[in-house]
């Protein structure tokens, strides 16, 4: 019998130009090797430049679209990006405890500086923040859910990251994207706090690392035998992903990832060619 492929979920935003948000977690679970799935809270307006506008979907219409889903089908993991509204935080946060293999990503602002949360729906987020299995905020997110100021160093990570235990999460991967130049993140569960260092990759190119690591964990957590490991295969994964990301050259502003960097050969047409070659 074949093994089955794992089913992954994406409760997020849409980003039209690719690079973050929904779009970013379906390649991300397909170049993992996942069924992907997606259940859009909100729409923006959104380039590498910059997000020009935010419509959420009415929050109806959002539990319309999970139960229709979840009648249907049973994800391996779900991961939660963007929920622009507490009514939405509030509505999805319902459906966590039944959901397999949560990750919490508690997307607040976008890489260009717009605001992707109601700064009223912070409360909303925290609260969610015990029903996922895993949360991976960023240190502007850590320092807004602890309302403290941002971490500057990795012992003040390590600290935060105790403190959003204490404060009810079950597992933190705090990112230090944006502290220096080593992109070092800390992992912390029950057992304890570690350090994940990582490979600082030179590039502009950053638009979606969030959520492109969220959903690599959850992809990745249904094949891997514990949380670590998913965490850190994930974290390997973007590394790759940026260190492609300029090849892949998109955009004017702060590019995407190259998501599928591992599957294609050095320029995309080879696979186009290998597809005719298979059709015959
Ligand atoms: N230039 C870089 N080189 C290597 N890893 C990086 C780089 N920038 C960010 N990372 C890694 O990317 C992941 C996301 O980190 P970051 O702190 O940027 O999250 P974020 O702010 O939520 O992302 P986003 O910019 O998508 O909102 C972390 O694992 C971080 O260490
Ligand atoms: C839709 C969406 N979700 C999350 C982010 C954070 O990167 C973004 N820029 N856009």
């Amino acid at each position: 019998m074949n093994t089955p492929i794992p089913k992954a979920l994406t409760i997020a935003g849409s980003d039209p130009s690719g690079g973050a948000g929904v779009q970013a977690d379906l390649k991300t679970m397909g170049a993992l090797g996942t069924y992907g799935m997606s259940v859009v809270t909100a729409l923006t307006a959104q380039s590498t430049r910059g997000v020009a506008g935010v419509r959420a979907v009415p929050v109806d219409f959002v539990r319309l679209q999970l139960d229709t889903l979840l009648a249907d089908i049973t994800p391996d993991a779900t991961k939660v990006g963007m929920l622009a509204t507490a009514e939405l935080a509030e509505a999805v946060g319902e459906y966590l405890p039944d959901l397999a293999n949560t990750v919490l990503d508690p997307v607040m602002v976008a890489t260009s500086g717009d605001r992707l949360l109601d700064a009223e729906a912070i409360g909303a987020v925290r609260r969610l923040c015990a029903r996922a299995d895993l949360i991976t905020p960023n240190l502007d997110e850590a320092a807004a859910l602890l309302d403290r100021s941002p971490a500057a160093s990795t012992d003040a990570m390590r600290r935060q990251a105790e403190l959003l235990l204490d404060a009810g999460a079950r597992r933190v991967l705090l990112k230090g994207g944006h502290l220096g130049a080593d992109a070092t993140d800390v992992y912390a569960d029950a057992d304890g706090t570690l350090l994940l260092p990582g490979r600082h990759v030179d590039t502009r190119n950053t638009h979606g690392t969030g959520c492109t690591l969220s959903a690599a964990i959850a992809a990745l957590r249904p094949q891997r035998e514990s949380w670590i490991t998913a965490v850190r295969d994930a974290k390997g994964y973007l590394t790759g992903a940026l260190t492609h990301a300029d090849a892949l050259g998109v955009g004017h502003g702060h590019g995407p990832v190259h998501h599928y960097y591992a599957l294609w050969p050095s320029r995309p047409e080879g696979v186009g060619s290998r597809l005719r070659q298979a059709g015959g």
